[in-house]
């Protein structure tokens, strides 16, 4: 059992999954978990937040006394201070002279490999997905370059390239990132990380493209707890029944669905949209019939996808009746239309009596909606 909403369980042609354990009301929170590992999206950002608690920088900070390199926001941060090996290879500026898609990877790898052994344990306990790494995550290499980095008195027992090969690929099956705060003048795809997080309940969550729940973070939220993440159910959904999340935005095309579903997590998505829309002609699955079918996708950070990978509104591309396009509700009631935002809109949590809350908060860009500008205003026909 995981708090008193969720548990787990085996699922077939799903691994592990996680069931409601009771009925869960709209908005309600149904879990909230502090990360097992956090490290900083990209080398350049290291300066611009604590490496303590990843909140922004904003007043005068203290830099760690051992690399120099990463700064505290407080005498608290800076006694918690941050990865003994990730301080390791900031020390002299050796990180930055590894090329810049392997410094990603390394700074997972040094914030890993820094874990007390009970904790790495927990993370290879998770399930990784049976596709091959992309070239520049590349086990061998990028082990060879930890060697380079880290003092050998420093590497953990059991080091090994095998064990670097299985932290990576956890990393990539279950990292969620903790985005910077949302930037209206830039597009859905360049909004940028700021650090990456394993969660080992929430990693659990399942894929569906009309999911039932999203996550939230507050990265720079004051007081204890800023990195953990925050699920909220979408909808009323009955005991029994699989909480999923969607692991990119919602808005994306089938084809970029599945492309992105089998390249990285390793599965085919076969949920009740994906269902839909396999038999929608190949224009149907275009960008809205603009001719322009170019099947590029950025090389992407959670929730990014090329602009071209993009339902352009609610039933775009599904020829527009309700049979074509069963889901249209899904988009009107949960989609973000705030300007390129496309993040999803959950309730905030019920009220004290137990009534929803008819507020909708978006889980990208934070705007706050009342029920009556989010759909019709009736009771949700999503429950499950
Ligand atoms: C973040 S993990 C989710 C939890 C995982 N099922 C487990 O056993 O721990 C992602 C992996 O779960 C599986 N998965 C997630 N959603 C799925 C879906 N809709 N259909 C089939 N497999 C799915 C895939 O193997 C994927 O690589």
């Amino acid at each position: 059992m995981i708090g008193n909403a969720l548990r787990a369980a085996d699922l077939s042609g799903r691994g592990r999954g996680l069931l409601a354990a009771r009925s869960i009301r709209e908005g309600e929170v149904i879990l909230t978990e502090s990360p097992l590992v956090i490290y900083p999206a990209s080398l350049g950002s290291i300066p611009s937040f604590c490496s303590a608690c990843f909140r922004s920088l904003s007043a005068p900070a203290s830099p760690c006394p051992s690399c120099r390199a990463a700064a505290f926001c407080s005498p608290a941060c800076a006694a918690a201070s941050h990865p003994r090996l990730l301080c390791a290879a900031l020390s002299g500026g050796k990180l930055a002279s590894a090329t810049e898609p392997h410094q990603e990877p390394l700074l997972f790898l040094l914030s890993a490999y820094s874990l007390q052994e009970p904790s790495l344990r927990v993370l290879l306990s998770l399930s990784s997905a049976p596709t091959p790494p992309p070239s520049q995550q590349d086990p061998a290499s990028l082990h060879a370059m930890m060697v380079a980095l880290v003092p050998p008195s420093m590497l953990p027992q059991g080091f090994s390239p095998d064990l670097t090969a299985a932290l990576l690929a956890k990393d990539r099956t279950n990292s969620f990132s903790i985005m910077e705060p949302y930037r209206p003048e830039v597009s859905q795809e360049l909004q940028k990380a700021r650090a990456y997080a394993v969660y080992p309940q929430a990693s659990r969550l399942n894929h569906d493209c009309l999911p039932n729940a999203c996550h939230f973070d507050y990265p720079d939220m004051p007081g204890p707890g800023n990195t953990d993440i925050v699920v909220r159910a979408l909808h009323d959904i009955t005991e029994g029944r699989e909480v999923c999340i969607s692991y990119f935005a919602a808005n994306w095309q089938y084809k970029h669905r599945q492309l992105r579903l089998l390249e990285d997590y390793g599965f085919p998505c076969e949920c009740e949209r994906c269902q839909v829309e396999s038999k929608w002609t190949l224009d149907d699955n275009n960008d809205g019939g603009n001719g322009d079918d170019d099947d590029t996708m950025e090389e992407e950070e959670e929730g990014d996808c090329g602009d071209d990978g993009m339902e352009q509104e609610e039933g775009d591309g599904g020829g527009g009746s309700e049979d074509d396009f069963p889901h249209a509700y899904f988009f009107v009631r949960y989609l973000c239309d705030q300007g390129d935002c496309y993040g999803m809109l959950a309730p905030l949590p019920p009220l004290l009596n137990g009534e929803p809350s008819h507020v909708f908060e978006c889980n990208v860009c934070g705007h706050l909606k009342k029920e009556d500008d989010v759909s019709d205003g009736g009771d949700s026909s999503m429950a499950d």
